[in-house]
């Protein structure tokens, strides 16, 4: 097989329609997500930013429309998509049994490098200790070392990645997310706080939202004052 430069690695959504228990999330949504490319998925609780996540990393499959990875369609495209992924979802996938360095190693990273992101994710001391006896930012922490491993792969897919850091945290990850995309990354995250990344572009769940159908004050019917 060819290798792909990094320019051609595109994530493209056309029409993209997901529903839960009957309630429209959103419809009609389209993006393209490109090389060097950074795009902060908006929306309030409940509006499906979550759930856009887990389509696009193919752990939900029941949506409509369409969507592509370089070119290809799902499902074709899951397995090359995920060879180059690196997803963090909002629970972390931190194995609390674990301790930091073995969590790293678990991804693969050896112990050089394992410390090497720990370092700079200010986790130095602390990579002997169960996760478990970590704070929710320090396992947070431990989650986002793997952005810092050297052969991260091109695709960052973050779910609320700042949730639970620190102001030093925050700096920290967006100062990373910045040399992600100055080296042809790109990146699709979610997040409730302000990100400052240079040209980062939004994308708001609002404007795809349908118009729910309201409950019907039928005679017979309680409807809560
Ligand atoms: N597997 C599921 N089964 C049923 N309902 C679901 C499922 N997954 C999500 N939902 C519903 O879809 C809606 C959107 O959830 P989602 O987690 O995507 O929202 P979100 O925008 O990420 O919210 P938040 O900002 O609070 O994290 C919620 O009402 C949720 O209950």
């Amino acid at each position: 097989m060819t290798p792909k430069s990094p320019s051609s690695n595109l994530l493209r959504a056309r029409r993209l329609c997901c529903e839960r228990e009957g309630r429209v999330l959103f419809a009609g949504l389209d993006f393209d997500l490109a090389a060097g490319q950074a795009l902060q998925v908006e929306g309030s609780n409940g509006a499906g930013k979550t759930t856009l996540l887990r389509t696009l990393i193919g752990s939900a499959g029941d949506f409509s429309g369409e969507i592509t990875w370089n070119g290809q369609n799902y499902p074709g495209a899951l397995p090359d998509l995920r060879a180059h992924l690196l997803y963090i979802g909002h629970a972390a996938g931190v194995r609390r049994g674990l301790t930091p360095l073995e969590n790293l190693a678990w991804y693969g990273a050896g112990r050089d490098e394992a410390m090497r992101a720990l370092e700079q994710v200010d986790l130095f001391g602390f990579e002997d200790s169960l996760c478990q006896q970590l704070s929710a930012g320090q396992n947070r922490r431990v989650a986002l070392a793997r952005l810092f491993l050297p052969a991260a792969p091109p695709l960052w897919i973050l779910d609320e990645p700042l949730a639970a850091l620190d102001v030093a945290g925050v700096s920290g990850l967006q100062g990373q997310m910045a040399c992600h995309l100055s080296r042809g990354g790109s990146i699709l995250f979610t997040s409730h706080q302000p990100v400052a990344l240079a040209g980062l572009d939004t994308l708001n769940l609002s404007d795809y939202a349908s118009p729910q159908v309201a409950p019907l004050a039928e005679e017979g019917v309680d409807v809560l004052a």
